[in-house]
């Protein structure tokens, strides 16, 4: 006789009951524990959302769902992670001993339950009792399921707090935006973050016709932007490769090389290849640069599917020794921190002492970026993040070592609709409030830090 499969399977439809017992899940459940499962992965620092997302044994469960609960979960992650520095306070409040040491993923449950509870549309009881069934499954948070249930009906209760600036970016984090841009832009910049962005995408030709197809808004930089929704291959031009998917500020930097139609360019750093599909789509001969081969082979799937070509080199930047080009665009890795709108997770994964290993690296790259440019060539430097350290401080360190190099202030008519990025030094700085709309689901941008070189 076949018997029905016993105990537990992440994002299946049983879990386990009691020794030895396993009845059908109840409805809704499978999709509490993936997002639960999503959420711990940052809590405890070991994956991002979209790394739990893509890694091929899919540690969440979250394949095994069907489109709907896949959407659903995602969201609910998504949300958390946006309000996290707010719910964790919220549980925190409730908890007089704090957080039991093996409470598996006691946290990740209270945090999304109360985020379902209080900022998304579901009933409050709805979300309580699947996230004290969430724990009552899991074999170290079962433990605690009465505690569950007391915290989030506690929360519940007392509703929604009022909104505090900064209160869901990482403390380390707001206090470093607040020294940097001081404490009326960094309560922008966190607002600016804590919205959902809306989906923005490069097109190869004719953005005002495509903002029309796909009822967005042409930005003055050319970008089409749309209020996101579904599933993006599935909106018109996506397979017919009209368009790529990249955020109004990361447009940004490869347009700072003017007309390079004909010009042999080489795009380090470049999977998975949105900059490196605008210099081709410009015209020029592409290098493009990656230590990663998967990333780049996922480059060139998206240049296919683009109709666009480029050359690809797996290799280290940092050593890359290839034939000097006329122009170089370097996106060198970083803390991210720009992107924390699309990745609310970041600064939550990240330390503050990241930053300077990475600074170290940039500039062992830009070193090397150098070289790789022709006399009289120019390179674009890039990172999307916030962190001076990573952006400013760095092309001021370069000038100061490197006498051939010397900054191409960016002009008000290259940046149109957000001149107010380019700062008195002629480098581009964007922060997440830029690109106002009257809408607020078509504001905002990834803060991006750009600056265009001459190299000697
Ligand atoms: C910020 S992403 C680049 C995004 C890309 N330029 C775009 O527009 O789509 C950084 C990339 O740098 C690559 N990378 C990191 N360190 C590198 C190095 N030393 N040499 C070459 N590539 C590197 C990573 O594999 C990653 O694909």
């Amino acid at each position: 006789m076949n018997r029905p499969p016993q105990g537990r399977s992440f994002g299946g439809r049983r879990f386990q009951n009691g020794p030895g017992r396993s009845q059908p899940e109840v409805p809704g459940l499978a999709t509490r524990r993936v997002a639960a499962r999503l959420v711990d992965g940052v809590l405890s620092r070991t994956r991002s959302l979209d790394a739990s997302l893509e890694i091929e044994h899919d540690p969440c469960g979250f394949r095994a769902l069907d489109e709907r609960d896949r959407a659903l979960a995602r969201a609910i992650a998504g949300v958390t992670l946006r309000r996290l520095g707010t719910l964790r306070t919220l549980v925190a409040g409730k908890l007089e001993k704090g957080l039991p040491k093996k409470g598996g993923l006691l946290e990740a449950i209270l945090v999304t339950g109360a985020a379902q509870a209080l900022y998304m549309q579901v009933p409050a009881h709805t979300a309580v009792d699947l996230a004290v069934a969430t724990a009552r499954a899991d074999p170290d948070a079962r433990h605690f399921a009465g505690l569950a249930n007391a915290v989030l009906r506690g929360i519940v209760a007392d509703g929604a707090p009022p909104e505090t600036p900064g209160a869901d970016v990482p403390g380390w984090l707001y206090a470093r935006w607040t020294r940097t841009y001081g404490p009326e832009a960094a309560a922008r910049i966190a607002e600016s973050v804590g919205a959902e962005p809306a989906l923005d995408l490069s097109v190869k030709a004719g953005p005002e016709q495509w903002a029309t197809r796909l009822g967005g808004v042409a930005l003055p930089t050319g970008t089409v932007r749309l209020v996101a929704s579904g599933l993006v291959s599935a909106l018109e031009g996506f397979s017919e490769g009209a368009w790529w998917v990249q955020d109004a500020a990361a447009a940004l930097p490869a347009r700072l090389l003017g007309d390079i139609e004909g010009l042999r360019v080489i795009d380090l750093c470049a999977a998975p290849g949105g900059k490196t599909a605008q210099l081709a789509a410009a015209g020029a001969e592409v290098v493009a640069v990656d230590k990663s081969a998967e990333r780049l082979m996922r480059l060139s799937q998206n240049l296919a599917r683009l109709g666009l070509s480029a050359a690809t080199t797996v290799a280290d930047a940092a050593t890359l020794s290839a034939e000097p080009a006329d122009a170089v665009l370097l996106d060198a890795p970083c803390s991210a921190t720009g992107t924390t709108r699309r990745h609310p997770d970041v600064g939550w994964l990240k330390r503050e002492s990241d930053i300077a290993g990475l600074a170290r690296v940039q500039a062992q790259l830009l070193d090397s970026a150098v070289r790789l440019v022709k006399p009289g060539g120019l390179l674009v430097y890039c990172v999307c993040s916030l962190e001076p350290e990573e952006g400013e401080r760095q092309i001021d360190a370069l000038l100061a070592r490197n006498p051939r190099v010397r900054v191409v202030p960016a002009r008000p008519e290259e940046l149109p609709g957000v001149e107010e990025a380019i700062d008195p030094s002629g480098y581009v700085r964007t922060l997440p409030f830029h690109f106002p709309h009257e809408d607020r689901r078509l504001a905002g941008c990834d803060g991006f830090f750009a600056a265009r070189l001459r190299v000697g």
